[in-house]
């Protein structure tokens, strides 16, 4: 190697997520390729080197190196995976919080025409312009706490013409912003005020017409439903994403959520690449999870939101052999935060999952759960140059000491794209 771009060095914990092929569950989420006093060589924004610094360093001996950058004895991971997000909505709903104070559930305040169909009421009457204004200032969020690749959902729009609205500002971020985007289709989010008592002409129109014109348009690769009491039935579910999976999309699902509807056990029976939130996923649903290989998707801030009494059932999922991964579940309703690192405390204090299960649920787990992990996910030769460094020199550091930002500096592409914790990329 003669040219280096960018070398990482003095790395006191570098965790390269190095390990076994697939999706981890069960103790291979604990493996987390640790290395002592690291270093991380890049060129054209991939990986050519990774490891202990004594021996990168002999690797690239003799070559130019443009950009030496000291990670002053600290921590460094790879990117952050975000597999779940709502990114591209109108609107907030700061008002919901006292409805739940008083006792109002999620599904009745989505029952009174609030929650979901609030924020399409929102999403509807905004441009294109503002929804990309909105969706860009919190991308930025989530790239200060770390997030280097997001999957983003639409489900606001609840028509043919507000989807593809969605669907377009989604494709405007990935061409303009350095955080990598992963765009799927959920027009069957919710059933619009319009079609109120007629979910299953809803149905038909997302079948028939959402569909097949999202698939033209070529702006999403996954299709998402929520499989939810009083929202979409399994038999629904089903059948949009039987009609979604011939199309060629790849497919996720909400399940078992709130009510244990059997949606993991839909997720497994069409193969989902993941099926998400889960709380009320039985045994059996997440044995056939595993079965399948479909990635489990927690959500603990969103049942930390909720104020629900009970939480994913991560360490289950674990010990039967679920792959676990974790994500916000950005979305004005149910969980209006961008940050992962919150999500770290709560994947341990909510979920107790280790801090190492925790970076394996936010990194190569996450990875496998939007078909990324070629790509991203763990600091291996070849991927992409995408990695973290923290004001911290160890990993339980991060979900221990919580309610800040430990981000100082993140690498895209091999590119400085946040510097001392804020973006600084052109
Ligand atoms: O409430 C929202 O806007 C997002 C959500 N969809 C399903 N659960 C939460
Ligand atoms: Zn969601």
């Amino acid at each position: 190697m003669s040219q280096i771009d960018l070398l990482v060095h003095n790395i006191k914990a570098l965790v390269t997520m190095a390990g076994p092929a697939g999706a981890r569950s069960g103790a291979e989420m604990k493996e987390i390729g640790l290395v002592q006093d690291g270093a991380v060589a890049v060129v054209d924004g991939r990986i050519v080197a990774v490891g202990r610094e004594e021996d990168v360093q002999k690797q690239i001996q003799g070559a130019d190196i443009s950009t030496e950058w000291d990670a002053k004895g600290k921590l460094v991971t790879p990117g952050l995976v975000e597999p779940h997000t709502h990114l591209v909505h109108g609107g907030s709903r700061e008002h919901e919080l006292s409805l739940k104070l008083n006792g109002a559930s999620y599904l009745e305040i989505l029952e009174k025409g609030g929650g979901i169909l609030s924020t399409v009421r929102a999403t509807r009457a905004a441009t294109e312009e503002e929804l990309f204004v909105k969706a860009k200032k919190s991308l930025d969020q989530m790239l200060q706490f770390g997030a280097t690749t997001v999957e983003a959902k639409s489900g606001y729009g609840l028509s043919v013409k507000e989807e593809l609205k969605q669907l377009r500002v989604t494709s405007a971020l990935q061409k303009l912003h350095p955080v990598d985007l992963v765009s799927t289709f959920m027009g069957a989010h919710a059933v619009p005020t319009e079609y109120k008592g007629r979910t299953d002409e809803y149905v038909a129109l997302v079948i028939n017409e959402m569909l097949p014109e999202v698939k033209r348009s070529g702006l999403a690769e996954f299709c998402d439903v929520f499989c939810e009491h009083g929202v979409f039935s399994v038999e629904q579910s089903r059948a949009i994403m039987q009609a979604a999976r011939k199309l060629g999309f790849r497919l996720k699902l909400h399940a078992d959520e709130i009510e244990p509807l059997g949606g993991a056990e839909l997720a497994a029976e069409l193969g989902c690449i993941s099926a998400e939130h889960l709380l009320a996923a039985s045994d059996e649903g997440l044995l056939a999870m595993k079965e399948a290989g479909v990635v489990a998707v927690c959500l603990p801030a969103t049942s930390f939101n909720l104020r629900l009494s009970k939480h994913a059932r991560a360490r289950k999922m674990i010990e039967l052999g679920v792959p676990v991964a974790l994500s916000t579940d950005y979305n004005p309703g149910s969980s209006p935060t961008e940050s992962l690192q919150l999500v770290m405390t709560l994947g341990c204090l909510n979920l107790g999952l280790t801090p190492e299960e925790v970076l394996t649920a936010m990194t190569i787990n996450a990875a496998h759960a939007i078909g990324r992990a070629e790509q991203v996910g763990s600091l291996e030769v070849g991927k992409q140059a995408d990695l973290v460094i923290y004001d911290a020199d160890n990993l339980a550091y991060l979900p221990y000491h919580f309610g800040i930002n430990h981000v100082k500096t993140v690498v895209k592409n091999g590119q400085i794209v946040v510097q001392d914790g804020k973006v600084a990329y052109e």
